[in-house]
């Protein structure tokens, strides 16, 4: 494996987010000899950091790297970083980026790991740093693929993919994250997995309703696939490769967060379908669940798009409908009759072999 050489990689990086995920990208990035100063909202998350080497409230039973360094200072955090990785919720996107702006923040690099669209204009997480923060896109980068932050921070083997229209921040990145159980790829794709990402949420919330609901694999199977679908119908009419939605951000993060104990969004649905209202199934969780805000968006920019994406009408009809997972379950199965390959139709010029 030919991995970048320590003494290339920066002394010095940040992360702005000390829940699961920043905490374990944390980690990744101190295992290699990086010092990381780490950002959380919460004196005593930054306190248990420092003194014992633990988050317990989002990573219970590990021991973090030495190299970590917590404080809640922003301005701390991101003196001095070439690289700034922003991992919080996207609900908590405007108050970070208020934040920055606050010091007149001028970045060299942020790289984003959130899975989520930016309200109230449905942004993505890029298109919103562009808006806000003295930042071109070239200065950007994004993370997705399958990861659940629990497994990562076990050194269990899981695969990346990191984006940026920088071609060497991609590379840089893939060099920054890369190890002997953690494996990273490049795609020039940033929007696709941007979309992918945040979309794939709302489809294990609903394979969540239908275990909820008893349903078998049949109808997990049928969801995800389905799923994908709509998901990539969607992000192609906003400018993603086709391509993406069958690479590791695609398909392989839908499998992820749709068949896992470790999914927050497939928890929830599970929750919902047993009966729970949507309050209760998300306190539950005591973390985020970045798939209620995605669906709210995600309708939006269907309608905008004009993008047919039935699953998540469903998922919308009972997170803000108050609909029981049983009831939709007909709006779904009783459709008219139709072609799986319409997508393809709308979005390749081949035609030879369309049904015309
Ligand atoms: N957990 C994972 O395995 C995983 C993997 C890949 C991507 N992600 C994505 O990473 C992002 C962060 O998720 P997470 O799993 O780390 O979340 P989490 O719920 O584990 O932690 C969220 C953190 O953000 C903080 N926070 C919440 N609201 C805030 C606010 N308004 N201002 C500042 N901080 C706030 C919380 O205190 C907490 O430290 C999400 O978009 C998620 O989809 C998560
Ligand atoms: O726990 P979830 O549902 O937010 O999913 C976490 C990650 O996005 C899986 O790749």
């Amino acid at each position: 494996m030919t991995i970048m050489l320590d003494d290339q990689l920066p002394n010095r990086v940040a992360v702005i987010g000390a829940g699961s995920w920043g905490t374990a990208i944390a980690h990744t990035l101190a295992k290699k000899n990086m010092e990381v100063t780490l950002w959380a909202r919460n004196e005593s998350i930054v306190n248990e950091i420092n003194q014992s080497k633990c988050n317990s409230k989002y990573l219970p039973n590990c021991l973090l790297h030495p190299n970590i360094h917590a404080t809640t200072s922003l301005q701390e955090t991101v003196d001095g970083s070439p690289y700034v990785f922003l991992v919080v919720p996207s609900a908590a996107m405007p108050q970070i980026v208020a934040s920055l702006q606050s010091f007149a923040y001028s970045p060299m690099t942020i790289v984003h790991a959130i899975k989520g669209f930016i309200q109230p204009n449905e942004d993505r997480v890029s298109l919103y740093l562009q808006k806000k923060l003295a930042v071109n896109e070239q200065q950007i980068a994004v993370i997705g693929g399958p990861s659940h932050a629990e497994e990562v921070v076990r050194s269990m083997p899981t695969t990346l993919v990191v984006s940026s229209p920088s071609k060497n921040t991609a590379h840089k990145l893939q060099d920054m994250l890369m190890s002997n159980y953690l494996r990273v790829y490049t795609n020039p794709d940033w929007i696709g997995i941007e979309i992918a990402g945040a979309l794939k949420n709302i489809i294990a919330l609903s394979v969540g309703m239908a275990v909820g609901l008893g349903f078998g694999d049949n109808a997990k199977a049928a969801i995800m696939t389905r799923g994908l679908a709509e998901i990539a119908r969607l992000g192609i009419a906003m400018g993603a490769s086709p391509l993406t939605f069958s690479g590791l951000a695609g398909v392989g993060d839908l499998i992820a967060t749709c068949i896992s104990e470790h999914s927050r969004n497939f928890r929830t649905g599970r929750l919902l379908g047993q009966g729970m209202t949507l309050k209760q199934a998300v306190e539950a969780q005591g973390m985020v669940v970045e798939g209620v805000r995605a669906t709210e968006a995600c309708l939006r920019l269907a309608s905008q798009y004009h993008i047919e994406m039935p699953i998540t009408e469903a998922v919308a009809a009972v997170l803000f409908e108050g609909k029981q997972p049983k009831q939709v379950v007909s709006l779904l199965m009783d459709r008219d009759k139709t072609t799986e390959m319409e997508e393809w139709v709308l979005s390749s010029e081949n035609t030879s072999w369309r049904f015309v």
